[in-house]
Formats: C-alpha cells, structure tokens, sequence
C-alpha cells in the first residue's frame, strides 16, 4: 500500500524527463507514480529508471571499495552531499487546479518535492472508468488497492495485442479478460478459440475457469465434443458445492456448408488453387469438397473440363485434407450449422468458448477462419444494408492465440505474393464494422508490423528476449522509456497502453490473479441476487 511522505527533490528537468534526488529512506519503485506540487499545478511522474549521483573522485571509489570488499567499515565525509541515488522519470499527465488531468503542457521547478500519489490523485487519471477490469495499479512489484479498466467499447474495436514470455499470464490474462466480458451481460461478444481446455474449468485441479462464474449459465455458449447435440452441459463444480447448467453446442460442422471462401481466407491457397476451389464449388455442389477428397487427380481433372493442371489438383487435394482433417469436426452430412449458432449468439453479446484440444493444426486454422469469416462478413455486410439494425449489435472480439501462426509475414505469403487470411483482414478493416481481434503471442518479433501498430491496446508482460520487446516499443506510444521496466517483469504483472481507453501513458498493471478474481465476481453475483430476493415473509 502507498504510504504517504516525501520521495525526493527534483534536480534536473528537460522537455518531459524529470530527475529527482531520492530521499533517504524512501523507496521508489521503477514503474511507481509520484506528484510533484508546484505553484498550484500539480505533475504527475512515472519514474523509469534509476542513476547514483557520485561526486567521488576514482581514488576515493577505488579505496572505499576496497575496504568494503574486505569487510572493513567506510567512513565517508559529507557523503549526503558526494553520494546520492536519483531517480529518473517522465511527466505523464498535469493535473490542474480545478482536477482536470491533460498531458503535461509545463514543467515543475528544480529543487521542487517529489510525494506519494494518494488515492485522490490517482482517480483523477481516470484509469478505472472503463467496463471491462483486468487488474490493479501497480508500483514496481507492490499492487495498489485502485483497479485498472479498459474501456469496453472503444478498445474492441481498435484491437487488443497481448504479448508475454513463456509462463508469463498469457493465459491468465485471457481468462481475465473474458470473465469481464461475460460480467458485462451482452454488452460485448467474444470469440474464445480454446486449444488446451482451459477456460472452462481452469487447467489444474484448484484452479477456476468461466463455468465457475453465475452468469455462464446465460451468457457463455460453449462449443465442445463434450455434447453430442445443442443444449446444455451440465457442469458440476464440487468446490462451490454448485451446478452450472450450460448452453452448449457440439464441435461440428458439415462439411457441405463450406465455400471456397472458408478455404481461400486461411491464406494457404495460391491464386490457381484458388481458381479449383471455385471451379469445384461451381460443378460438384453441395459435395464439392468431399468430391474433391475423395476423387483421384485425373477424374477430377477430366470433369473440371481439363481447365486445371493435375499437378495443381494434387496439391489442393492435400491441402484441402490437412485443413478438413479426418472427419471428427468437419463431418459429411451431419448437417451441423456451427458457424450459423455461434454468429447467432455473438449478435446477442455472448463468450463463446470453442474448446479444440483433439483438433489437428489445420483444423484448427479453418474452423477459426470459418467462424472469424462469417462474423466479419455478416458484421460488414449488416453495416452496409442495415445500418440501423448493425448499430445495435454488440462489439465482437474474436480471440487468437499463437497470432504470429496467422499474422506473421511468412504466414501471410513471405516474401512473394500476399497472401491475405481472414485475421489480416479484420486486422485492416474490422474497425470499422465493430469486429476486433485480441492477438496473443509470445513471439512478437514474428507479426506483421502493421498489425502491432493497429492494436492500439497492448497489454505487454514479462517479455525477456530483445527482438520481442523493441518490435512492441518501436510501434506503439508510451512505451519509449518502458524497456527496463519490460524486463524486469514477474508473471502476471505488465505495462498497458491503451489510448482507446483514454490512458495518455503506460500503465504498469497487475492483473488480477483468475481465481481471485473470478471468486469476487461470484460473491458480487450472490449479493445481488440477495438484493433481488425478497426477505421471507417480506411482500413481493
Ligand atoms: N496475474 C497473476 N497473478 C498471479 N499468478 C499468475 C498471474 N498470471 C499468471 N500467474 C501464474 O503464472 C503461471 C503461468 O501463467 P499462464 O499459464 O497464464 O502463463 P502463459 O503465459 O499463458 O504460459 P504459456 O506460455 O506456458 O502458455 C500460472 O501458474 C499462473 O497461475
């Protein structure tokens, strides 16, 4: 917790860098907020990094080390006035007499007192007006009591990069985050693509995951090979002594429901494999694909009428299996409309959790673009018809993890011809029609530099390896001063930029630990319904 007293003094100011002597005693985190009061304004100083100021001479460093290398006691004259610890930090917002925040439009005066920030200042940089929580200020490794929000509506649309190290909250994160959807009741979709299993019900034994939390019973929809028709799941969860009843859907599509497009904006098709997608759609129907699968090069070459080399139908072929996998998802007229339930529930505001732990990588990668392609399609397309009725439909994110696979430049053709997936597109266009992607990476040296500049929120955790941490500093605001702090990062704690939120600088967060925070939101969930209950023998 803060304690309030005095930091230091400032010693040097230029353009927004502030340097300030620390005072003795006192302990300043790198990442921490600091005030400091000058002739009514009041600046606010995020400090970054640390230098000692030595007034020794070489032979004087050279004697005292020695001496303290041997254990020997150093008896050092004046040393208040030789020796000294600074501090080195940025003005980040001014907060003026009336309590308005801006970004800084003056400087403090040396030899001015740097202080703690307290409470009150801190809600005047508005960090927790948001509607989607994801953790508590943080000064260096110490969590503040004040939550830290994103704004819910303008973030989603403008896209949302988290990036981390192996272990780091990558996924802790993520189910932070869709807790605080759901928590929302319909204002906002998303679109979880869950790979291992552990969004539902955590991925150890004690740990919680969105099943846990009231509200999945009405605003989750899960997607699982744990039903074999729509309806609902019935999850047990022993340790809250609790059922949870929830929609579910079975993992499975028809097959004859995919178009060539399903296939072309997984962006693995060149332009003449395209042309047979098409073509094959065009003559064989609804069993096109099962058609292409299942006929040998030469029939199909001799029934497409010879327009397609046999060399270019073999390789389709192939990649039209490795994509459709053995049948498990994409089965043959099992007349499954996966993509139709799941677009029906995201237009009411729902987390949907699609949990793919047997599906191989390349049907993972078109059940995602299916699913990501008809979102965007049927968003897009409502914008332009029905302006009035796609007012109404709630933001959509829809999740991605392991985003270098589908954002990278090799994914997306190499060096040669661009070959654009349905994510690159949502990266470019989504915007627009309220359809965002939340990237999530551990490699972001790997992405396409535009799609690290276009997610204009970025939730950056412990990062360690150079190439990583200066593609997310070179594209994004804020973060120029950020590289020590990135470093030395612990799991779960990071810095955001989010300007969709209104944050004019980077915020040094911790997010909320899931379980904690998934068992707050049930007890708030329990005192409401207390509040909606009427007290026996009360009158209705
Ligand atoms: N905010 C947090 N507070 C406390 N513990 C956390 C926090 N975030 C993550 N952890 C812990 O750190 C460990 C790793 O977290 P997590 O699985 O979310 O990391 P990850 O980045 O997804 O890892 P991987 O790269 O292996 O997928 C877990 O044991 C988790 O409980």
């Amino acid at each position: 917790m803060i304690d309030l007293g005095k930091l230091g003094v400032v010693t040097w100011v230029e353009g927004t860098t502030v340097r300030f002597r620390i005072a003795e005693g006192a302990r300043v985190e790198r990442g921490m907020l600091a005030k400091v009061e000058d002739s009514g304004r009041r600046f606010i100083v995020k400090v970054v990094d640390f230098r000692p100021e030595s007034l020794l001479s070489a032979a004087e460093v050279a004697v005292i080390s020695s001496k303290a290398d041997k254990g020997e006691r150093v008896n050092l004259r004046d040393k208040d006035l030789r020796l000294y610890d600074t501090a080195i930090g940025v003005i980040v917002a001014q907060i003026d007499p009336d309590g308005e925040a801006h970004g800084p439009t003056s400087v403090p005066s040396i030899f001015s007192s740097v202080e703690f920030l307290d409470k009150d200042d801190l809600e005047k940089l508005k960090l927790h007006t948001g509607d989607i929580p994801i953790g508590y200020i943080r000064f260096g490794h110490d969590q503040v009591d004040m939550i830290v929000t994103l704004d819910g509506q303008r973030v989603i649309p403008h896209h949302i990069l988290v990036v981390g190290g192996t272990g780091a909250g990558k996924s802790n994160f993520g189910r932070v985050f869709a807790a605080s959807i759901l928590d929302t009741k319909g204002k906002y979709s998303l679109v979880v693509f869950d790979c291992e299993s552990e969004y539902l019900l955590g991925s150890r034994p004690g740990e919680m995951g969105l099943a846990h939390l009231p509200l999945s019973e009405e605003y989750l929809f899960l997607v699982t090979g744990r039903v074999n028709r729509p309806g609902r799941l019935r999850v047990e969860l022993p340790e809250l002594g609790e059922v949870r009843s929830i929609p579910a859907y079975p993992l499975k599509m028809d097959v004859g429901r995919l178009k060539p497009h399903d296939f072309t904006l997984t962006g693995e098709f060149s332009g003449p494999q395209e042309e047979l997608l098409w073509l094959a759609y065009k003559n064989f129907g609804e069993d096109w694909v099962y058609s292409l699968l299942t006929a040998d090069a030469r029939s199909i070459y001799a029934r497409l009428g010879r327009l397609t080399a046999v060399n270019t139908i073999n390789v389709t072929k192939r990649k039209v299996k490795h994509l459709v996998g053995d049948g498990d998802i994409f089965c043959r007229e099992c007349d499954y409309d996966l993509a139709s339930a799941i677009l029906s529930m995201v237009a009411k505001g729902r987390v949907v959790l699609i949990e793919t732990p047997f599906a191989s990588e390349g049907e993972e990668k078109l059940l995602a673009t299916v699913i990501a392609e008809r979102i965007f399609r049927s968003y897009e397309e409502m914008r332009k018809k029905l302006p009035d009725k796609w007012v109404t439909l709630p933001p959509v994110l829809i999740m991605v993890e392991e985003a270098h696979r589908y954002l990278s430049a090799q994914a997306l053709g190499g060096k040669g011809e661009v070959r654009e997936n349905i994510f690159s597109i949502i990266a470019k266009r989504g915007r627009k029609y309220k359809v965002g992607g939340l990237y999530i990476t551990q490699m972001p040296s790997e992405l396409m530099e535009a799609v690290v500049r276009q997610a204009l929120t970025k939730i950056v955790l412990s990062l360690p390896t150079r190439p990583d941490y200066s593609m997310i500093i070179n594209h994004s605001p804020y973060l120029d001063e950020a590289e020590s702090e990135i470093k030395t990062l612990d799991r779960g704690e990071a810095v955001v930029v989010s300007q969709p939120s209104g944050f004019r600088f980077a915020v040094s967060i911790k997010v909320f630990p899931y379980e904690e925070y998934c068992s707050r939101l049930i007890e708030k969930h329990r005192a409401s319904q207390l509040i909606q209950k009427p007290v026996a023998g009360e009158e209705a």
